[in-house]
């Protein structure tokens, strides 16, 4: 939160205002290489590949992007979704702690406003006396001066820091209920795969948030501030020159009106684009750091660095267009503030020139008209931070609903549980998320306890899509899918997840160390001789020794051989023990002598089991087959007819 210290009145200085897409790079001769480069640069959203061509400057694309990826609406109409936003916390879980803090800055803002038209008076009486050579006086409005710092310096101090608690507390529940909200019903998986409507979910959290509230309890508390400091000081003004009050309103009723209309809108979309580009950016740097072996590997990263920096190209090109429509803005409001400065001075002199007013109420009128004339012309000077907050309100709107059309599916594969099978699929029909592709029709099979599945057909025919449309990740599709309970099913994954921190948590993950997602009825952590016994079973047991203890940390992803990831997964199967086991290609990486010893012990371990693989030493752990044979048809057999139809091919 970019905040500034309370600013004293008396200074007299005015507060601070606040897919993928295919794309043809044209470099100019400035530029190393003049050729044209030709590169892919993978987007989130994803979208359909097109032909771009970009200047070196990226300022063709950007002009397309405003057209075509900003939001086409008025600051006006943003207002609903930024108090959609805002309204969340006010009437959510924690609703009288959020009142309690915005009250709390809408009297401190009311106080220290109260102070400055105070302070107003004893400066008129401190200048008077002066002019007058009232020494007496003079000192009196030092006293009085003294007394008021007393009373204005903790009431200044307190209002930073109501407004920073306040930014703080909603920025911690904005973030946690948009992480929930992510987190809930494998909304991070879905948002990615199946939507493609939104770019850079995590900025959104992580950086909109915060700015997000910061600048909307600047600019509310900042117009709550204005608003009375205009109500204190029309007074002030009224009594001495009412026909000021009557040109400040008109005055900027049609300054406010001129600037939004002409560059509010442009500046909220510019806005929109920077934040956008900025998060594409990082994607792309934290991409390359999660990928960066296999960059590496391919020798990559000359590609890596030419996506990095178009990614830079265009959000500089949005961040100068930008630039310059700040510059055209300041110097309007330059022009437009300045245009008044002498004003009150012109227009109260002459009375004090005839002796009708003190001396000192030319410098109060002064004050008043300035003061008034900020507050009524409040949006106008912060126009920037309001188009950024306009911005930050259509993104952040943009991924609560996101999320609720996540949490509202629309007609989809059914799921229920059911305890006496392992499982049962009743005329299953699943599409990929994108609709384009059916990858199977009126499939029904039943799998009963203590039996085990191989699913097998070329690559790219489906194989891991049933395990995803069965495990509830993708839904489109119609059919049912019956389980034994959520709790008692566990999925290996091709590519196993390594989450950050000791190894201790990668061997119980997804549980945590405290057990406080544990499958079944255990009780309390899990004894470290029974984790060496089970990494013993999976053919690990130097693991512990070799990496310094169950809890060291490492970046295990990176340190352990993509066979040793795949039996940690494997132990993780084993520990949690479930009544039915998913497995896609979970021993790809092993040696047929450890994935025998695996499967093995798999046996032992769990009810049923559904594997996904090409190896046909598969077949001796199974006791049925799933067989793709052809478009969308699946056949079900047990192994010893699958073998006897592959002897017969
Ligand atoms: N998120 C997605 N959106 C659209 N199509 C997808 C998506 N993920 C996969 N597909 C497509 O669905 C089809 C089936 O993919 P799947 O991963 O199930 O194949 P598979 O049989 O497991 O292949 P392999 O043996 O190579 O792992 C493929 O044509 C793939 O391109």
């Amino acid at each position: 939160m970019k905040r500034s210290a309370p600013v004293w009145p008396m200074s007299g200085v005015e507060e601070p205002k606040a897919g993928q897409r295919r794309q043809s790079v044209e470099l100019s001769k400035k530029t190393d290489a003049s050729e044209e480069l030709e590169v892919l640069i993978p987007r989130r959203p994803s979208k359909p590949a097109s032909a771009v061509h970009l200047t070196v400057d990226g300022s063709t694309h950007a002009q397309a992007d405003i057209k075509s990826q900003a939001p086409h609406t008025s600051l006006l109409q943003v207002f609903p979704k930024w108090l959609r936003v805002t309204s969340l916390w006010f009437k959510g879980d924690e609703r009288w702690q959020a009142r309690g803090w915005a009250a709390a800055g809408v009297l401190l803002s009311l106080g220290t406003t109260l102070m400055l038209v105070v302070v107003s008076y004893v400066h008129r009486d401190m200048e008077t006396a002066m002019s007058g050579k009232d020494q007496g006086g003079f000192y009196g409005a030092i006293w009085k001066y003294a007394f008021i710092i007393l009373i204005a310096a903790p009431l200044f101090a307190a209002t930073d820091f109501v407004e920073l608690r306040l930014v703080l507390e909603w920025r911690r529940w904005l973030t946690n209920t948009l992480m929930s909200g992510y987190f809930a019903n494998r909304t991070f998986f879905k948002l990615h795969h199946q939507l493609g409507l939104l770019d850079n979910p995590d900025q959104r959290m992580c950086d909109d948030v915060p700015a997000f509230t910061d600048a909307s309890v600047t600019l509310v508390i900042g117009i709550v501030r204005k608003f009375f400091m205009m109500v204190g000081f029309s007074g002030v003004l009224w009594t001495v020159a009412p026909s000021l009050v009557f040109f400040l309103l008109v005055y900027a009723a049609i300054g406010t009106w001129l600037t939004t209309a002409v560059f509010g809108k442009r500046l909220m979309q510019l806005q929109f684009l920077q934040l956008q580009k900025e998060g594409d950016l990082r994607f792309d740097l934290v991409r390359a750091r999660e990928n960066s072996e296999s960059i590496a590997f391919y020798k990559g990263e000359k590609h890596e660095e030419r996506c990095a920096s178009l990614r830079l190209v265009l959000l500089v090109a949005v961040v100068r267009i930008k630039i310059v429509w700040a510059t055209f803005l300041a110097l309007w409001t330059n022009f437009y503030q300045h245009a008044t400065l002498l004003l009150p001075s012109l227009l109260t002199a002459p009375r004090y020139f005839a002796g009708e007013v003190e001396f000192g109420v030319i410098t109060q009128v002064s004050f008043a008209f300035g003061r008034i004339e900020s507050a009524l012309n409040y949006i106008l000077n912060h126009l920037n931070e309001l188009s950024g907050l306009a911005a930050q309100a259509e993104r952040l709107d943009a991924l609560l609903a996101a999320v609720r059309q996540i949490e509202s599916p629309g007609p989809s594969i059914l799921h229920e549980t059911g305890e006496a099978i392992s499982l049962r699929l009743e005329a299953l029909c699943v599409c990929t998320p994108d609709g384009r592709r059916q990858l199977c029709q009126d499939l029904s099979i039943e799998v009963s306890k203590g039996q085990s599945l191989l699913v097998v057909g070329h690559s790219g025919c489906g194989k891991s899509s049933l395990l995803r449309a069965i495990a509830g990740l993708w839904t489109r599709g119609t059919g049912k899918v019956v389980t034994p309970a959520a709790a008692s099913l566990f999925f290996l994954p091709q590519k196993p997840y390594m989450p950050l921190g000791s190894l201790r948590s990668q061997l119980l993950f997804p549980s945590g160390a405290d057990c406080a997602h544990w499958i079944g009825n255990r009780e309390g952590p899990v004894p470290d001789a029974e984790l060496l016994s089970l990494l013993k079973e999976v053919e690990l047991s130097e693991l512990v020794e070799r990496v310094g203890g169950l809890e060291a940390e490492a970046e295990w992803s990176h340190v352990l051989s993509l066979g040793e990831q795949q039996r940690v997964a494997f132990l993780r199967l084993l520990l949690h023990a479930p009544k039915l086991a998913f497995l896609d290609e979970a021993t790809g990486a092993l040696d047929s002598a450890t994935e025998a010893a695996l499967y093995t012990r798999l046996r032992s371990y769990c009810t049923s089991y559904i594997s996904v693989g090409h190896r046909m030493e598969l077949l001796q752990y199974h006791t049925h087959v799933l067989e793709h044979v052809g478009a969308t048809r699946w056949q079900l057999s047990t192994v010893e007819e699958f073998r006897a139809r592959q002897a017969a091919r």
